[in-house]
């Protein structure tokens, strides 16, 4: 498969925030979701409104990742770990590639509260989809007047901050894509997806809406989305419905420790 150039992929008017749609193939996602499926019941995480697994191993509250060998299913077949490599999405970061994945499984209706995920992390983040779509919104804090930060870094770690409740993005994610957020998208706004059974689309073309002037029918990728299916849909106004979705939040911890030697590297 052939490796996407980031910088192509880029979501206009937001320099640190990418999608990619068809990231893996149809073969790929059956055989990934199989394995996910399949994978023993002790590997889970049950959390209030949705389960997870921790690929790589974990990482410590001091943000350490002890590390674990990642599953063959992420880098043999598919290599998916190499494949984010080569395109250059962690082209800055300690090992330019994710050593860290946690993989969420979210029923209909299931969703992620606005938050950020925090300093533990190099500041990039690459989520694939698999099984469904969804809407990925991202969001900025409020300043302590009541109004919302215009510039990236002016408001300190967002612990007790009120939250914009209008998103400053939202991105369709498709399955099978992958979406990239870095630099300010990862370090100064939250991201999040509402609990949704179908996810309508805002068919307002942005030109008449004052929030922002880049994005079409309310998502800021529409003219990146790779399903004709899909884009008919979202013309049409139809609602989209969503499925079971897996999705594979690839990170690099910059501080590992193997066999209970720490080291830095
Ligand atoms: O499932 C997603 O797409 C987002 C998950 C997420 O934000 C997280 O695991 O920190
Ligand atoms: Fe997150």
């Amino acid at each position: 498969m052939e490796v996407p150039d980031i910088y192509k992929h880029r979501i206009k008017g937001h320099t640190s925030t990418f999608y990619v749609p068809n990231f893996i193939t149809e073969a790929e996602e059956e055989y990934l979701t199989r394995k996910i499926v399949e994978s023993s019941q002790h590997k889970w995480k049950n959390l209030a409104n949705r389960r997870l697994q921790l690929w790589g191993g974990e990482v410590t509250p001091n943000g350490i990742l002890l590390s674990q060998p990642m599953p063959s299913f992420v880098d043999k077949y598919p290599d998916i770990i190499s494949r984010l490599r080569d395109m250059g999405a962690f082209q800055n970061s300690p090992h330019g590639a994710p050593n860290h994945i946690i993989l969420n499984e979210y029923l209909p209706g299931q969703g992620i509260m606005p938050h950020q995920d925090g300093p533990r992390y190099h500041p990039v983040v690459a989520t694939i989809s698999l099984g469904s779509h969804c809407v990925f919104h991202y969001y900025q804090y409020k300043t302590e007047d009541g109004h919302v930060t215009k510039e990236p870094s002016s408001v300190p770690d967002g612990e007790g901050k009120s939250i914009d409740s209008t998103p400053v993005l939202s991105v369709l994610l498709e399955r099978r894509s992958v979406v990239i957020s870095s630099g300010y998208m990862y370090t100064d706004r939250l991201h999040g997806i509402q609990e949704a059974e179908e996810d309508f689309i805002n068919c307002v073309p942005a030109a008449e809406t004052p929030m922002d002037s880049c994005s079409r029918f309310g998502i800021g990728n529409f003219d990146l989305l790779g399903d004709e299916d899909m884009k008919q849909a979202i013309e049409k106004g139809e609602p989209l419905k969503r499925e079971t979705r897996y999705s594979l939040t690839c990170r690099d911890v910059g501080r590992v420790s193997k066999a209970n030697h720490l080291f830095c590297t």
